[in-house]
Formats: C-alpha cells, sequence, structure tokens
C-alpha cells in the first residue's frame, strides 16, 4: 500500500525546503525525499562551503596586499585546517535539517525519487501518492559528450578536497572556474582555466571583467580563452587535458580536472514521461506559475525549473511563488526583476538588472556611467585597483536599470541597487539618501 501525501517534494534544497515547511505550516501532509545527505547544493556543495574557502583566500590576499602598508610578515593558506573551518559548518547541515523536518512532521525519505505515474513516485522501491509533487531536484554539470568525461571532478569534490593538488585545470569559464581559481591560486595551487568563450564570466559586464583580469593574471592564473577541450587521458601521473584553439591542438598536464562548463536541470532520473510531465531541450515545459504544462499535479522550482537565474535567491522565490499557488491556487508569478549575481573572485564581481547590450537591445534611452576608480579611497583603503564600476539611468523616469561592480565590497553594495530596481528607485533617491561613511556604499552617489 503506497504512502499517501498531499505533497511530496523532490531534493533538499532551498527551494524543497521552502516550499515544503509553507505547505506544511497550511497543515497539508508533506514528504520530501533525497538521495545526498539533506541540506541541497548551496549549503552542502556550494555557497557556503565555497564562502568559508573564500574567507580564508581573502584574509591572506588582503595581508599581501598590506605588506610595506603596515603589516608585516608573509601568511600562507593552511589547506588542511581551511577545510576542516569549512566542515564546522557544512557538517551538522544534514542532521539539522532532518531533525527540523521531523519536528515539522514532515516525512523524509532517502533515495532517488522516480514517478510511476501522475501522481505516483516510487524512492528506491517504496511506493508513494501524491495530490501534488514539486521537483526540486536542482541541476548537474552538463555532459560534456567528450571522452575521459568520467575523470571530471566536481565542485562537490573541489570543496571537500582534504589536500591540494599541484595543478588545477578548471574547464569552463563561468562563476565556478573564476571562484575556484581564485581560492586555489591564493592557496599555491597552479591552475589554468579552459575556457571555450572569447571572454571570462559571460554573465558579467565585460569592461569590468576586463579590469578584473587583472587580479587573475596577478595570482597567475593560466586563462586559455576560445579553447574548448576534447578530451580527458589519465596517466601514471595524473591526467592530459586534450583542447584544441585557433592557434591548433594543446594537451595540459593536471593532476585534477574540474568541471565548471555550466549545470543543467537535474531531470534525467526522474522518468518524467511516466509521470506525463512534459520536457524539451532538458527543461521542463512549465507554465507562467511553475507548474507543469502537461500535468497540473507537478510544479517545478529552483534550478530544476530555471525560469529564472540559477541562484539561490531565486530558488527560495520560486518556491514561495509554487507554495503560494498551491495553497491558494493558481495566482503567483515568479518575478525576477532585479536579482542581484555576485561572483566571489577577490575581489568579488557583481551584477543586477540589465546588461548595456540588453538596455540597447530594449531601445531604452538611457545614460551609462561608468569608471575604473582605483584612485578612490575605498580602494586605496583597501590596496587594492580593481575597482570600478557602470551604472545605467532611464532617461525619461530616471530609473536606475543596471548597475555592475568589481572591486571591494561590490558583493554587499550590488544589494542596494538590487532595491532600487527592484522597487523602481531613482537615481535622485539613491543621491539623496545618506549612507554612513566611509562604507562601500558611500561611493554610490558619485556612480550615479
Ligand atoms: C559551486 C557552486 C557555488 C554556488 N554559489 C552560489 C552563490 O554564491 N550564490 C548563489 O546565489 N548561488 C550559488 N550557486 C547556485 C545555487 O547553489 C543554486 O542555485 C541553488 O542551490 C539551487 O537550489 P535548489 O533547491 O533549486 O536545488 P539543490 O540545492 O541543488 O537541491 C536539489 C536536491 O535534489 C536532489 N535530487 C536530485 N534529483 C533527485 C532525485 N531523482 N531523487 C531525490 N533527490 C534528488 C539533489 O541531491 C539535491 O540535493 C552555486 C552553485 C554551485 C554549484
Ligand atoms: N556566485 C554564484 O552565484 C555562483 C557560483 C557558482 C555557480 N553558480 C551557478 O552555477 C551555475 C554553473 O556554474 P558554471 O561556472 O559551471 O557555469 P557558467 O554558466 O557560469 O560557465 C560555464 C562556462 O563554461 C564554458 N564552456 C562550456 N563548455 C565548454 C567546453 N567544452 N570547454 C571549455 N569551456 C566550456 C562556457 O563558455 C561558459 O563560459 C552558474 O550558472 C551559476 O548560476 C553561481
Amino acid at each position: 500500500m503506497a504512502e499517501q501525501y498531499d505533497l511530496v517534494v523532490i531534493g533538499t534544497g532551498t527551494a524543497a525546503m521552502v516550499a515544503a515547511m509553507r505547505v506544511r505550516a497550511a497543515g497539508w501532509s508533506v514528504a520530501i525525499i533525497d538521495y545526498r545527505p539533506f541540506g541541497g547544493t548551496c549549503a552542502l556543495r556550494g555557497c557556503d562551503p565555497k564562502k568559508m574557502l573564500v574567507g580564508g583566500a581573502s584574509a591572506l590576499d588582503h595581508a599581501r596586499r598590506m605588506r610595506g602598508n603596515g603589516v608585516a610578515g608573509d601568511v600562507h593558506i593552511d589547506w588542511p585546517e581551511l577545510i576542516a573551518f569549512k566542515r564546522t559548518f557544512t557538517d551538522p547541515v544534514p542532521e539539522k535539517h532532518e531533525h527540523r523536518y521531523d519536528e515539522k512532521g514532515i516525512h523524509t525519505y532517502r533515495g532517488h525519487a522516480r514517478f510511476t505515474g501522475r501522481n505516483s513516485l516510487t524512492v528506491d522501491g517504496e511506493s508513494l501518492e501524491a495530490r501534488h509533487v514539486l521537483i526540486a531536484a536542482g541541476a548537474e554539470p552538463i555532459r560534456l559528450g567528450i571522452p575521459g568525461e568520467e575523470y571530471f571532478a566536481t565542485n562537490e569534490d573541489f570543496l571537500a578536497m582534504e589536500r591540494l593538488p599541484r595543478r588545477i585545470v578548471l574547464v569552463g569559464g563561468g562563476y565556478i572556474a573564476s571562484e575556484f581559481s581564485h581560492i586555489a591560486a591564493r592557496a599555491g595551487v597552479q591552475v589554468t582555466i579552459l575556457q571555450r568563450g572569447k571572454r571570462m564570466l559571460g554573465h558579467f559586464d565585460p569592461d569590468l571583467v576586463g579590469w578584473l583580469m587583472d587580479k587573475f593574471r596577478e595570482i597567475r592564473v593560466d586563462v586559455r580563452l576560445r579553447t574548448t577541450v576534447s578530451a580527458i587521458e589519465k596517466d601514471h601521473a595524473g591526467f592530459v587535458v586534450r583542447a584544441s584553439s585557433e592557434g591548433g591542438d594543446a594537451t595540459f598536464d593536471a593532476d585534477l580536472v574540474v568541471h565548471s562548463a555550466g549545470r543543467a536541470p537535474a531531470l534525467d532520473a526522474l522518468d518524467l514521461e511516466a509521470g506525463g510531465v512534459a520536457a524539451e531541450k532538458g527543461r521542463l515545459k512549465l507554465n507562467e506559475y511553475l507548474q507543469s504544462v502537461s500535468n497540473a499535479a507537478v510544479y517545478a522550482a529552483g534550478d530544476a525549473a530555471q525560469e529564472g537565474p540559477p541562484l539561490t535567491p531565486v530558488s527560495s522565490h520560486d518556491a514561495k511563488m509554487v507554495a503560494a499557488n498551491l495553497l491558494e491556487g493558481n495566482r503567483h508569478r515568479p518575478d525576477y526583476r532585479g536579482v542581484p549575481s555576485v561572483a566571489f573572485t577577490i575581489p568579488p564581481i557583481a551584477a543586477v538588472g540589465l546588461s548595456e547590450e540588453q538596455a540597447r537591445q530594449q531601445d531604452l534611452k538611457f545614460q551609462t556611467k561608468s569608471q575604473k576608480a582605483s584612485d578612490w579611497f575605498t580602494a586605496r583603503q583597501a590596496v587594492e585597483k580593481t575597482y570600478g564600476f557602470k551604472v545605467m539611468v532611464e532617461d525619461d523616469t530616471g530609473r536606475i536599470i543596471g548597475a555592475h561592480l568589481v572591486g571591494p565590497h561590490a558583493d554587499e553594495v550590488i544589494n542596494l541597487f538590487a532595491l532600487a530596481i527592484r522597487h523602481d528607485l531613482t537615481a535622485d533617491n539613491l543621491k539623496t539618501t545618506m549612507f554612513a561613511y566611509p562604507t562601500g556604499a558611500s561611493d554610490i552617489g558619485y556612480m550615479l
């Protein structure tokens, strides 16, 4: 006899947890499933552990920048100790999450979930019946279809490394490659990035990325652009990565090869066909309420849905919309205006709203103010030359339509621009706000 639930949630990440808790609070019976330790990507294999390692690398970078300016002596990363520090956060997560679900009366299942019908699932042999199903299964590294793909280390492997390899090759040149290279290089690893695209960090402003590239050079990360990886081979000494570029074919030796070439919704194992859940080219077909267009019992949220950018705050926002739609009927559409994004390089780079190119494509009339501001107090105080911005303001309305920052505090200051964009604040609104001085935010007035 199958267990019956009002809602069965596949996944235990941010999207799953937020939706499960909200729906359960309204009195529904809820089950939640994961084949990995409970907690999801952000808490266990993404944002949080990454930021803990970035903390160590940033401390080292700051101390080195201050050398000759009142801070003496060298510092170094003690990798095993840094990983142990990271584990003080990550290790307790699964148990804490399970405990929270137990406390709220949410039933937990461990195993792979798979549809067996429009309202039924199996979890490694156990049958569940569901009035509704939420697919919050997240994303997984895309398959590149190259020989030796099985040798890739994942983000999970990198963030769990107990010992540092001497040479790392990162395949891809987006968020993961940028962040991991900045951590690893500070820890003394020889890092190479093989990026198919013509520049790094395609999600960020090209001029600001250009300024940030000075930093990649300074920390000796070898960035190869327009370079496509074609194979990974294992040899007695480690791995050989084969790649091709305009200049011809080349090989790169590595002790670790990390996948940083993009992530796609984790749908393969779900047997969507058995559930009558339509998908196309690896993406679920959803309506504006995040509901499957072919099975009204099924919703999706977060990285599995990828209706908005695959970021944690979006997973949480999606989950709130789905929970509200389940409880109140389909009335709530996700709103992805003003989603800020940060790549935690050292220093960080950030963006919110439209890129200059998008604003032009939309035929908007706007003014752009942009400057590399290495001589501003914020940069000089941090002894960090990589500091700059680009802000776009619409002519007629004075609304801020896009903001792009790189340098000290960019990861925090971007949130003020996100507030402005999401709530239609004007440049004047921000200019007439008093920000504490001297802080990163106190530069905003000069960026407008
Ligand atoms: C290295 C890295 C760093 C990142 N850093 C940031 C950052 O700094 N800021 C930010 O905003 N975002 C960041 N992200 C993105 C962010 O982690 C994701 O957008 C977010 O975690 C997605 O949450 P989710 O709930 O949609 O999915 P997840 O948290 O991925 O949860 C999905 C869960 O479903 C489980 N699952 C999948 N299939 C099945 C199945 N068939 N049966 C049972 N369980 C299943 C998985 O095991 C997983 O635990 C980062 C991502 C990575 C990889
Ligand atoms: N700070 C953050 O918010 C953060 C950090 C890490 C990851 N993430 C999320 O995780 C997702 C995945 O991150 P990611 O860095 O893997 O992807 P990404 O989309 O940021 O970058 C992937 C890069 O890989 C390149 N590429 C693809 N195939 C290649 C090949 N065969 N050879 C060489 N290069 C190739 C692409 O040109 C692209 O630049 C991101 O989209 C992001 O949403 C977010």
